[in-house]
């Protein structure tokens, strides 16, 4: 037995040593004295300790103790030597115990200790051996001995069969049943508007426009407007793609519901991003409006704010003796303080006759606006009340939420929800409010109802986002495609459906150097091939070049020297198609108009740049040239992206790579729209790459009712090919421009 364990030694059992004495047996030749007689164990060791104490004192060399006192230097010695005695003695007892001098106390040992010890022994026994079989292996590559392996055939373990996961099926939703439940109608859909109950003068004055039937989106949402059974007595949430119609589904109901209106009261508010699109829904409202005594106006950054309070409030005399009086109490109460209301109703009252108070009304029913002026009349437009509104549309409801333009939607709705400050109320909310300040009465805010409509190509069901509106019993509607795969994302996320009459193109461009060139070849070689049949007498004139190149996919054929044919771009683009560029900014845009002209010159004429700097007027004249097909290719910031209807846009180049899903949606949904055909082209560099494929070419977040992306591989020699040397001496130009000393394409 190893030596750790020998060690311990059971005690003796103390009723042996009680017992008396087995007498002498008579053989005689057991010599040993009875058990008491002997001195026991511990008695002769001490004596024998004793004996080696005395031993060590007298071999304890004096001389080496500091003398310091000789009675203490002898007790100290002295003490020091009984200690190491004592030590000696006690290791020598167990080193005595240890090589087997309890031999015979083993013998003694009760059984049960014994089993105790066989296990331990086991044990030990069981991880030496594991010890020395870890050390084998350890040295075993240092002895240059290759370690044993386990050998197996070639035949493969047999492995348990993989335990089956259940895939997850929440049988919850994280969101509210609003949102979970929504109202879905197919994209398809088409109801006569007579069928939906529009009023007879409506429904002829939209077969002029060349509306006979309601789209999808407009016969879902005129019923639920409309007074009537299908009437929805709350807010609505609409997601429909673009170029679905929902410019006229939320103005044809709001028209109809005004239409006998005389005096002027402000009852709609319609919020839009920019200022293209007011002047946009204004066109569409104005369309609705004739015939009628409404009058619709519009609010943009872009005009000087005095203009615009002169026609959105009108100020009139009304007699009333007590309200003047208190009035002019009051002002003279500001007088003396010395904090006088600049531009507030104690201004209007001095221009009043005697006895009357400035009463104020709107200039207009119906008020178009960017979110950013909005706020700035309900701070400082005297008079500019909401009281009277029944109706607020949010358009591009996303893009306004996301952007908290002026904390616009807070102030709106405090706006719109709070009582009228006292000075400005009129008759009826003054007896109103005087029946709610009665004791008895529980007081009531005198606000009112309004009914909203939220809407995006791209409505995202972000709850933190929408709470901001304050909704009352909202329902989502959903216009889809029957043909859509219902995606995961479609579920509880933001699914994003493209116009199933959209083409898409993706096209590389290596490194980006040369996307121009790039952009050239497919402006003249593909785009214009794809207009070939209204261009087909100008095709004539270039017969044996690119005629049979009418799928965009053929572009690979390598037709090189497109820009070398003077003037056919302007034969060609004088077809109906238009084509809108978008580049990242409005920087790259005017660059790469004036790229492009000096790249290919028959192109000055027809292309023109919409920035974020153009005037209000400007713009709107650029966008009415372009519609009325007085130049073909408008290159633009993502400012147009959203919301532009112009009719015949058949094609939308992204130059520039979309910076973010969404962006992508409202870009391509420039083209294809109201159930005509379009074409999107999206230029990639190596870096983009991956970013589109993943997201919006094969990701599950944007819908194109079964269709792909279609890869279209330019051969990089054949576009740049005779172009270099134009190219560089056009950059070359263009730096000489951006330095001033060459004009610019507007
Ligand atoms: N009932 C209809 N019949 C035919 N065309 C229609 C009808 N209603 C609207 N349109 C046309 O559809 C086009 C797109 O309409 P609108 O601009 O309202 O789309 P939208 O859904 O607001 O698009 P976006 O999300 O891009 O703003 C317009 O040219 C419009 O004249």
């Amino acid at each position: 037995m190893p030596a750790l364990y020998e060690r311990w030694v059971p005690p003796k059992p103390a009723t042996k040593s009680r017992l008396p004495p087995e007498p002498a047996i008579s053989s005689g030749r057991d010599t040993k004295p009875p058990a008491e007689l002997l001195p026991r164990e511990s008695e002769q060791k001490s004596e024998e300790s004793k004996k080696l104490e005395k031993r060590a004192i007298e071999e304890l060399p004096l001389v080496e103790q500091p003398i310091q006192d000789a009675s203490t230097s002898i007790v100290t010695d002295t003490s020091i030597s009984t200690q190491a005695s004592r030590k000696e003695s006690k290791k020598r007892k167990r080193d005595a115990q240890i090589h087997g001098q309890s031999n015979e106390e083993d013998k003694t040992t009760p059984k049960k200790h014994k089993t105790i010890l066989s296990k331990f022994e086991k044990v030990f026994k069981l991880g030496e051996a594991a010890r020395n079989k870890a050390k084998d292996e350890q040295e075993l590559p240092q002895r240059g001995e290759a370690p044993t392996k386990e050998l197996h055939d070639l035949v493969p373990l047999p492995q348990p069969d993989p335990v089956p996961v259940a895939p997850f099926e929440p049988t919850f939703s994280t969101l509210p049943p609003w949102l979970a439940k929504p109202i879905t109608v197919n994209a398809t859909k088409t109801v006569s508007f007579a069928a939906l109950g529009v009023h007879s003068t409506f429904v002829k004055k939209l077969e002029k426009q060349g509306h006979k039937d309601a789209l999808a989106v407009q016969s879902v949402l005129l019923p639920m407007l409309h007074p009537g059974f299908e009437q929805h007595l709350g807010d609505i949430c609409v997601s429909a793609r673009t170029g679905s119609g929902k410019t006229l589904a939320y103005l044809l109901p709001i028209v109809e519901a005004l239409k006998d209106h005389v005096v002027s009261t402000l009852s709609a508010i319609i919020v839009v991003p920019t200022r293209q699109l007011v002047d946009q829904a204004l066109k569409v409202a104005e369309g609705l409006c004739t015939g009628t005594k409404l009058k619709v106006g519009t609010a943009v950054g872009s005009v000087p704010l005095a203009t615009e309070q002169k026609l959105l409030v009108k100020v009139r005399p009304q007699y009333d003796q007590r309200r003047t009086k208190k009035l002019h109490e009051k002002a003279f109460e500001q007088l003396q303080s010395g904090f006088i209301e600049q531009g507030g109703i104690f201004d209007d009252l001095m221009n009043m006759p005697v006895d009357h108070v400035p009463e104020y009304e709107s200039g207009v029913d119906i008020l178009i606006c960017t979110p950013g002026r909005l706020v700035e009349h309900i701070d400082s437009t005297t008079g500019f009340l909401l009281r009277d509104v029944k109706w607020l549309v949010v358009d591009e409801a996303d893009q306004l939420l996301n952007q908290d333009f002026q904390g616009w939607a807070n102030v709106l709705m405090d706006a719109l929800h709070g009582e009228t400050p006292a000075d400005f109320m009129n008759a009826q909310e003054r007896l109103r409010k005087r029946r709610a300040d009665n004791v008895w009465s529980v007081r009531t805010p005198a606000h009112h109802e309004v009914r909203k409509i939220v809407l995006s190509a791209t409505m995202q069901k972000d709850l933190t986002k929408l709470r901001s509106l304050r909704f009352k019993r909202p329902r989502l509607v959903i216009v889809e495609d029957e043909k859509d795969e219902q995606l995961p994302s479609a579920i509880e996320g933001d699914a994003y459906e493209l116009p199933s009459t959209l083409d898409e193109y993706a096209v590389s461009v290596g490194n980006g150097s040369d996307k121009p060139l790039y952009l050239l070849r497919i402006l003249l070689h593909n785009i214009d091939a794809h207009n070939q049949d209204t261009l087909k007498t100008a095709k004539s004139s270039n017969q044996g070049e690119s005629s049979n190149d009418s799928s965009p996919d053929s572009s690979t054929s390598g037709h090189s020297n497109s820009e070398s044919r003077p003037g056919e771009g302007q034969q060609s683009f004088v077809g109906k198609g238009r084509v809108l560029i978008f580049a990242k900014s409005n920087e790259n845009a005017s660059r790469l108009a004036h790229l492009l002209s000096l790249l290919h010159p028959p192109l000055r004429a027809l292309v023109k740049t919409l920035t974020r700097s153009s005037t209000s007027q400007k713009s709107k004249k650029l966008l009415g040239s372009f519609s009325g097909g007085k130049f073909k290719i408008l290159i633009a910031s993502d400012l147009a992206s959203r919301g532009l209807d112009i009719p015949d846009l058949t094609h939308v180049i992204n130059y520039d790579m979309a910076p973010s899903i969404t962006s992508y949606v409202h870009r391509v949904g420039r083209t294809a729209r109201a159930g005509k055909e379009g074409q999107a082209w999206t230029l990639f560099t190596k870096t983009e790459a991956g970013w589109f494929w993943n997201q919006i070419a094969k990701g599950s977040t944007v819908k194109r009712g079964g269709k792909k992306v279609k890869r279209v591989e330019l051969n990089a020699k054949s576009v740049t090919e005779g172009t270099k040397v134009t190219y560089e001496e056009a950059l070359r130009e263009l730096r000489g421009a951006v330095e001033g000393t060459a004009g610019a394409v507007e």
